[in-house]
């Protein structure tokens, strides 16, 4: 009769055990939190209904997993218990009213509120003063003997402050890794290509259970006592908030978010304000404990199964949940970039609904593992936009496609292109493409490239916008009349713009391949191609290893350049510009045997410069025949020094190198 029943309660069993031996176990959750806490309520529910179908062995009735192979076990004199949950408000009453209840009392009770901190239990013993074991809570009667890892952590004392404690004094706490320390663990890791941490919790959980104390002294791990465990020799306060701030004056941190409230609409205020406070805590937390203050309360209270009845975990709203990705689309951005989007079925995390989430490029796909028909764990913490922090492998389905990145711009069909070494991959039709339009146009005219006066961001927006123009090749193809159309331009404008347009078509090789904004191919380096290859057309068909014998051009640079000209849409914009008058004085070099008045001397810039740009100095400097250098070193043979100044140039004086102000430098271009 009530076999589906019996069936639905034996397979969450299983489930919850499989979620339980990965969380507790091998710090590698599969699901998310708010998955696996749906599971229990599913579980609890038939069991509510049941009771007699309730085993010893179910995952209701026990706390925890078992202990690591590989440490010495450990047995609590007093076993380590989990907590029960509240999701709402009513939840919270309903824990009041049972407190009541059985305590047959009515008055008001003072409950203490804490944080609830995403960490990892564990127990301290001090012995007269000093730290002798430290374990996990493992199965809440038996856990591992960690102390050699927990005296790795800077926030345990070794020693209590003060001589008052108790001569045997059990400290419970939270082992936890600040946000800040987890997110620096994750970008080392990343750089060496080693896995990543889900989240903070599995962070301090794997650091803590390492079984080379030497590998948990590298981590961020940090402690907030919360709980008092065996006490012998000496009476402590009969308060739990007292209790906290006696193990504080001892040396032992307490987490400073905590309060003493004495009404439940007080401490459902306090999980309000500690929720606004969430992302702003410099440590994870996943929802506030309420406990009854008053010891002897929590004694005539006692214990279910797994958790007491004088305490309750107020949980906040997922920031983690599992969803399906249905596809990856690709979005060009106006550099070129071209990002994979996830399409997600749509779920309800961190507060929003969410149904796309960026995977950032190729190799952010090939870390996760991801295809399309994957279970994805999405992570919003806080105002962050959505990650995918990970996939459920063991629910892909037979019918899982791979994500196949394009190879054609999916907005103007050129080749895309994905620079060795480089993460991102990117449209190559830089000035033809349609996303990229608006940012290559502002380039194109701004005061380093063409220099067109009077086409600032506003103009440049309404003429794309009205389809006045698509490649900069446009910009000198209309009257004054057409562009009186413009927002704010009159005729007298009109024609000033157009006069600056004619002005611009004369310019400088190095200003016009500047102006294309090919990619990190800033000012400088666009002189020191226009200088080495001297003609547009040099430039156009040089191979990637003679790109590279320009000073300042590497392998990727060198990777940018030939690409553009190898992309047709580009090279047609180009032709269209010539046709239109653009052009530029030929480039004289100078004649053999003379000398250039910088040849072979390595200059530094520093300080700020007024007359010059940056890039305009160093271009200025090598076309003098200098090498440009970062640092000041006894290699230095001169350092220009503008304002401000700092240590390179103390470091210059030290080193007797000679020095120049801009204005000498600005005297020796004028002058040559
Ligand atoms: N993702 C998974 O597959 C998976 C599997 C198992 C468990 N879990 C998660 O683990 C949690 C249940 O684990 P649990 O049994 O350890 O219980 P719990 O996390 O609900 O509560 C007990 C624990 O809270 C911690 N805690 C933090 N601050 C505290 C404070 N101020 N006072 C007292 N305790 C404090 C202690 O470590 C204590 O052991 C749930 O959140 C569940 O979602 C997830
Ligand atoms: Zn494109």
């Amino acid at each position: 009769m009530n076999t589906d029943l019996q069936q639905q309660l034996a397979s969450l069993k299983q489930q919850l055990d499989y979620h339980g031996h990965r969380y507790y176990v091998e710090d590698n959750p599969e699901i998310p939190d708010a998955e696996y806490d749906r599971l229990m309520q599913q579980l609890l529910a038939i069991e509510a209904e049941h009771p007699e179908w309730i085993t010893n062995d179910s995952p209701s009735q026990r706390v925890g997993g078992a202990a690591l192979e590989g440490f010495t076990q450990v047995t609590h004199e007093i076993a380590m218990l989990s907590l029960g949950n509240a999701f709402n408000d009513d939840d919270l009453r309903d824990f009041q009213k049972r407190v009541q209840d059985r305590l047959r009392d009515n008055s008001s009770i003072s409950y203490c509120c804490e944080p609830k901190l995403d960490g990892l239990a564990v127990s301290l013993m001090y012995e007269n003063g000093v730290l002798v074991q430290a374990a996990t809570r493992g199965d809440g009667a038996t856990g591992e003997n960690i102390t050699h890892n927990v005296r790795t952590i800077g926030a345990i004392p070794l020693r209590l402050r003060g001589d008052d404690w108790p001569q045997r004094l059990e400290v419970r706490g939270e082992v936890f890794m600040p946000k800040k320390g987890f997110e620096e663990l994750n970008a080392k890791a990343l750089k060496k290509g080693l896995k990543t941490f889900a989240n903070p919790r599995n962070a301090a959980a794997g650091s803590l259970r390492q079984l080379d104390p030497k590998i948990t002294a590298t981590r961020p791990l940090s402690f907030y006592a919360y709980a008092v465990g065996v006490v012998e020799g000496r009476e402590l306060a009969d308060t739990q908030y007292q209790r906290l701030c006696q193990l504080k004056a001892w040396g032992l941190p307490m987490c400073p978010e905590i309060r003493c409230v004495d009404s439940i609409e007080s401490v459902i205020e306090y999980h309000q304000m500690i929720g606004e406070k969430r992302q702003s805590l410099g440590y994870e937390i996943d929802g506030v404990v309420i406990k009854v203050d008053q010891l002897d309360l929590q004694l005539q209270l006692g214990f279910v199964a797994r958790a007491p009845r004088w305490a309750i975990a107020y949980k906040f709203p997922a920031q983690e949940e599992m969803t399906i990705l249905n596809n990856v689309e690709f979005q060009v951005g106006r550099t070129g970039a071209i990002t994979p989007v996830a399409k997600l079925e749509p779920v309800f995390v961190g507060g929003v609904t969410v149904s796309n989430a960026t995977l950032h490029n190729a190799d952010e796909v090939a870390r996760l593992g991801v295809m399309i028909g994957d279970t994805v764990i999405i992570r919003r913490a806080g105002d962050v936009i959505p990650q995918i922090a990970a996939v459920v492998e063991s629910r892909r389905p037979d019918n899982a496609t791979a994500i196949v990145f394009p190879t054609e711009c999916p907005v103007c069909q050129s080749k895309v292109e994905r620079v060795e070494g480089e993460a991102v991959a990117r449209c190559s039709g830089g000035l033809f493409c349609q996303a990229q339009r608006k940012e290559a146009l502002k380039h194109f005219v701004s005061r380093k490239a063409l220099d067109v006066d009077g086409c600032g961001e506003k103009v440049i927006e309404q003429l794309v916008d009205r389809e006045m123009v698509t490649t900069p090749a446009d910009l000198f193809k209309f009257s004054a009349g057409e562009v009186t159309v413009l927002e704010r331009m009159g005729p007298k404008s009109a024609q000033k713009l157009i006069d600056a347009l004619t002005a611009s078509k004369q310019t400088t090789l190095a200003r016009f391949i500047y102006s294309l904004g090919i990619r990190e191919v800033g000012e400088a380096t666009a002189a020191n191609v226009a200088n080495y290859f001297e003609t547009l057309e040099a430039i156009s068909q040089a191979s990637k290893e003679q790109l590279i014998k320009v000073p300042d051009v590497g392998e990727v640079v060198a990777a940018h350049l030939f690409n553009f000209f190898r992309e047709p849409h580009n090279t047609a914009v180009i032709d269209d510009l010539l046709a239109q008058g653009i052009h530029w004085p030929a480039i004289e070099k100078p004649q053999a045997g003379v000398e250039l008045p910088l040849e072979g001397k390595v200059v530094v810039l520093t300080g700020s410069l007024s007359q010059l740009t940056r890039g305009d100095a160093k271009a200025a400097l090598q076309a003098l025949g200098a090498k440009v250098t970062g640092s000041v070193s006894k290699k230095t043979d001169l350092l220009v020094a503008g304002e401000a100044a700092g240590s390179k140039l103390t470091k210059a004086q030290d080193l007797n190198i000679e020095i120049w102000n801009e204005q000498q430098l600005v005297d020796l271009i004028n002058n040559g």
